[in-house]
Order: structure tokens, then sequence, then C-alpha cells
């Protein structure tokens, strides 16, 4: 069987009804212990999805998860047992709280990275678990929380019905799918392919308009209220809870679903979280040594599969909603970018700049990167920004692009002071930009990559898009076409379901300009495009340039091909140790005295 005749398989409606119905009727063929293990499962894999979402998609290890599951679990045993709430309350109030915890904790989380996150997470997840042991007055202290309601003891009621262990296995069922469900469709909408770039690189992200500080609080708030619903079905499961259940641990087994199972997918922590939940109770001589095998599961899938299960049966998730996009759109390519007025840059000359650097001074540490550059880019205009290597030509682009903090001077786009602006500030102000090495995200596809360069034009609310309501399902086909489009225009129709890691580096480049295109610019910054590409590809990036001049959007172009340079600028700004010594036609460049000596005489012999 072919992967996508698999995939048509696993995918199907029909499919996913049938294992829906196999699951259901678990309770009428399996004994009492197993379908607790199956409602083991059901908790389980919410918690591996958690931590998927967390840091398989959004890239923030957590070491103390367990935490978010205890908050879960104390938050619906004592709503139960001291305001005797019915679960579907005390499910929601607690998906609340937790939220609230995991936005709180985003605050100071998101300001750290690696070794200091993980030592951060590790903390919290030793704050939660003592104040669950010390706080007896309302956790039970040492000797736990008591008298939950549970359908294992028979004193569990769903809407006034008591309920046993069969009832609540259906419940927790319809949750984890419904759960499921939304998950993927998070996944798959621009939220979740937000996640991955932040993940991949936040300097690339926050170049296209994306927040990395929103994403690490939505991830963080989103996935401690998933971890608190799997809280909250534990404690109701088992009608007690204990601090011991919520320690170091359990959030390490937490990680090893997720891990195992392999992060970043959709089955692959369902089915690490299967194995840790049904491996270990066949098996229980295993319980002794349990965190022994669990460190060495871990050992082993970064080894042998770093990819976890999912790697190894080849269970990619796209991460977009797989609609009809691939019918040819009666919209014609040139419709890709919105026709601005194009207008003659001679002409403009005397109208306002649409770009402007005053007086522009950088330093790092001790070395003057800039010295007082101010130009002025026009609507309608390609600048072409030249001088030798080190001179400062980056520095000035990351400067506008609010990579690097300016150490005096002003930036002004369209009458907006924007100096000092984060970046993805200016990116969704329009100031759109390419990087000397091409920052995509290596593991998603050419066609994922490009969707995300549309990521400043969606409108749908997080809702919207996880419920899948009609608009924002139409604002995603609209996209798609758009990147289908943008792919005919670039030739990449060929490599759209290839990951740009995977591909040549030419390629790769031509993604990156083809995205930047794709998030409607208002200027577009190219920093060295030509750079390592076959001739071919240079002709493709030539028409692209062309086709965002054509729209009337204005570039700046830096780039020592100089033949290139030509063919495409209207005039250039030449840098030399961070000076400006030269502004003006090509013609007059290249018979500038200074320029000859400060660059061309070097080209000609480099
Ligand atoms: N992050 C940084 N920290 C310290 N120095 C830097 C940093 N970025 C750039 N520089 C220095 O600033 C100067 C200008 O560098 P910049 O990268 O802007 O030059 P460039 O003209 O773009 O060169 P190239 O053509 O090689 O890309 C160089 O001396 C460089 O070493």
């Amino acid at each position: 069987m072919t992967k996508s005749t698999f995939h048509k398989i696993t995918d199907s409606h029909f499919t996913k009804l049938v294992l829906f119905l196999l699951f259901a009727f678990i309770p009428f063929v399996f004994a009492v212990n197993d379908v607790q293990l199956f409602i083991f499962w059901g908790i389980n894999i919410l918690l591996a999805q958690s931590i998927n979402l967390l840091s398989g998609f959004a890239g923030q290890i957590s070491l103390g998860h367990a935490a978010f599951y205890a908050i879960g679990a104390y938050t619906s045993g004592i709503l139960m047992t001291n305001f005797g709430l019915s679960l579907v309350v005390t499910i929601l109030v607690t998906a609340l709280v937790n939220g609230l915890v995991g936005y709180l904790l985003s605050f100071p989380a998101g300001r750290v990275k690696e070794f200091y996150l993980a030592m951060m997470t590790l903390g919290f997840g030793f704050i939660i678990q003592e104040v669950a042991k010390e706080w007896s007055s309302v956790t039970g202290g040492v000797m736990g929380l008591s008298g939950i309601p549970s359908p294992q003891l028979g004193t569990f009621t769903f809407l006034g019905i008591p309920m046993g262990l069969a009832y609540y296995y259906w419940v927790v069922l319809i949750i984890v799918v419904f759960f499921l469900w939304m998950f993927k469709n998070f996944v798959q909408s621009y939220f979740g392919r937000s996640f991955l770039a932040v993940h991949r690189s936040e300097l690339s992200a926050a170049s296209i308009g994306i927040s990395p500080q929103y994403v690490k609080q939505l991830a963080y708030t989103v996935s401690a209220l998933m971890a608190g619903v799997a809280g909250a079905l534990y404690a109701h499961l088992m009608g007690y809870i204990g601090s011991n259940s919520f320690g170091m641990m359990q959030s390490i087994e937490i990680l090893v679903m997720g891990i195992l199972g392999g992060f970043g997918t959709i089955i692959g922590p369902i089915l690490g979280a299967g194995f840790l939940t049904f491996i270990p109770n066949k098996l229980q001589f295993i319980q002794e040594y349990q965190l022994m095998i669990y460190a060495f599961l871990l050992v082993v899938s970064f080894l042998i599969i770093p990819q976890g299960f999912a790697g190894v049966l080849n269970l990619r998730t796209s991460l977009y909603k797989n609609l009809k996009h691939k019918e040819k759109s009666p919209l014609p390519v040139h419709n890709v970018l919105a026709k601005r007025e194009i207008i003659d840059s001679e002409a403009n000359r005397s109208n306002q700049p649409i770009l402007t650097t005053t007086n522009v001074i950088k330093d790092f540490s001790g070395l003057r990167a800039l010295n007082g550059i101010s130009i002025k880019l026009y609507r309608g205009e390609i600048l072409g920004l030249i001088g030798p290597n080190g001179s400062g030509k980056s520095t000035l682009v990351n400067l506008i692009s609010g990579i690097y903090p300016i150490t005096s001077g002003k930036i002004s786009f369209e009458d907006h002071d924007i100096t000092n602006k984060q970046s993805h500030y200016i990116a969704n102000r329009g100031i759109i930009r390419t990087f000397q090495d091409p920052h995509n995200v290596a593991n998603m596809t050419v066609r994922e990559n490009l969707l995300l360069g549309n990521h400043r034009l969606y409108q749908s609310g997080i809702l919207s898009c996880t419920i899948n309501f009609k608009r924002s399902l139409v604002e995603e086909q609209e996209m798609l076409v758009k990147v289908e489009q943008i792919m005919d225009l670039s030739e990449l129709a060929h490599y759209a379901d290839d990951q740009v890691g995977n591909l040549p580096y030419g390629i790769q480049r031509i993604v990156e300009v083809a995205r930047a295109i794709l998030a409607e610019p208002k200027i577009l910054l190219l920093d060295e495009p030509a750079a390592g590409l076959s001739e071919t590809e240079l002709k493709l990036l030539i028409q692209l340039i062309r086709y965002v001049k054509s729209r009337g959007i204005p570039i700046v172009l830096i780039d020592h091909h100089m033949e290139f340079v030509a063919s495409l600028v209207d005039r250039v700004f030449v840098l030399d140790s961070g000076e400006e010594i030269y502004s003006g036609d090509m013609k007059g460049m290249k018979q500038n005295k200074q320029v000859i000596e400060a660059y061309l005489g070097v080209a000609k012999h480099a």
C-alpha cells in the first residue's frame, strides 16, 4: 500500500467512525480492569498531547508538567467534594483555572530558554507538589484528598444518574475524541504553523509577523488547560488523590509518552500514551524499575528513533486543512499581490518617502557598524544597498526590521516612528525581509512554509480555527489558492509537499522569497537573495523581483552580484565601513572614485 493510500484510509471519515464505534464497544467486550486501563489511556492521551503542544509544537521544554495535572485533579476534586458541582461544571472550571495558571506561568517561562527553562519548569513541578503536600486544610496534605465521587466506588453521578465505570469510559471517550478533533483543527491552522515556526526560529517567525511571546502564552495556556482536564478525569476515576501521584516521575512519564510517540505529530503521542499505559500494566515487574526503564526509553528514542513511533511509521501530520486547494483558481497568478498604484520612481522622488532612516548609528561594543546613515526609500522603486563585506548593509536591514536595537537615530515608515519596535510588529506593519541564509522552517513542506508567509493576513480567531467555523475554512482555502498561484509563478509546484530542509539551497532561497511575497509586503528587504543560485534559479529570482516591483512595492536589494543588481535597481546606496560613500544611479556609481577604490576594484579581484 502506498503512503498516500494509507493516509487516505486513515484520514477518511468512514475509518474514523468505525474506530469510534469499535472503541465505544470496549465496555461490552473487556473486563472491568481493562476498561479502567482504556480510561487511563484516554487520560494519558490528553497529557501526551498537552506536552506535545507545548514542547513538540511550540518548542518550550517542560520538566514539571505533572504540576498542571495536579492542579486539575485537585481543583476538580475539591470542587466536587466541597461544593457538590457536577462533572461538566468541574471540568469547565478546572479548564479555566488551569488555563489561567498556564497563562501566568508563560510570563516568567517565556523569558528564558533551554537549560534555564528546563530548571524553571522543574522548580514549578516541585513547588506545586510541595503545596499539595503542605496545604493540608485544602488538599488533605500527605493523607491526600479522599471522598471524590468515583465510578469505581459507585459514588459518581452524572446529571443525577448513578454512573458505573462503563458510562465513565464513554464520557472519557467523548471528551478525548472531542479534544483530539479540536487539537487537529488547531494544529492545522495558522496558529499551529506559527507554533512550529517559533519552535524552529523565533527570529525568522518574528520576521513574518508572528509574535513569539504570544505563541508562548497561548501554548502554555492551552497545554495547561488540557493537562488540567486530564487531572480532573483522573481525580474522578480514582476517587482519591495524593501528592505522590504528581511528582517528578509523572512529569517524566508524560515527557516519555510524547517523545517516544513522536513530538510534532498527532498520532505519535496517542501511540506513546498507549505504550506507557498498557506495557507497564501487563508487565508488572517493570514497575519496580520504572524510572530506569523510562530513562532507557528516552535514550533509545533519541538515538534510534528520534521522531518516535510516528517517525518509524511515517505518520507525519500535515499542517494545513486538506481542502480542495488543488483545484485551479479562476484568479490569475498576478492576483497573489494586491495591486498598488504603480508609480514611476523618477517622478515619485518629489513625493513623501515610504521609509526614512535619519542619522542612524549602530555600535557593537566598541565597533561602529553604521555611522549616521540617512536613506530614503520611495514607493515603486528598487534601491540597491551595496558595499564591501562588513560595510554594514545587513546591519542596516536588521535595524529596519527590528532585529537589533538602534544606538541612535530614527527610522520612520509611512510617517510612523518604528525605531526599536519589535520585529513582529514591524513585519505586521508590512516591512518583510529575507535573510542571508534562508530562514525557512526546515521540517515543514514548501506549501506549509508558504502558508506561513500569509500569517499576517489571517483574520479568523482561535475559536473559529479550532472549531472549524466556515469562515475560517473559507479563509484557509483562499490562502491555499494564493500559495498555489505563487508556486506556479516561482516554479515550486513540483516541490510542494517536500520538506524544505531536504531541498537544494537555491530552491530554499526561492521558497523564502516566495514566502515573503505572500506576506503582501509594503516594503520588501532582500539580503543577498542571489547568493549561491544557479543561472536558472537566478532568472527565476529576477522574475519574482520584477513581479513585486510591477505591483508597486518598493524593494531594498543587497547583493554582491553586480550584473544582477544592475539589471534591477533604480538607484544605489553604497556603504563602506558603516559610512555612506555614494548615493545615486548605477552609471554614476561605476565612475565614482571612492566606490571604485572601496568596492568595485576589490570586487574585480575577488
Ligand atoms: N551581532 C553582531 N555583533 C557584533 N558585531 C556585528 C554583529 N553584526 C554585525 N557586526 C559587525 O558589524 C559590521 C557590519 O557587518 P554587516 O554584517 O552589517 O556587514 P555587511 O555589509 O552586511 O557584510 P556582508 O556583505 O559580508 O554580509 C561588521 O564589522 C560585523 O562584524
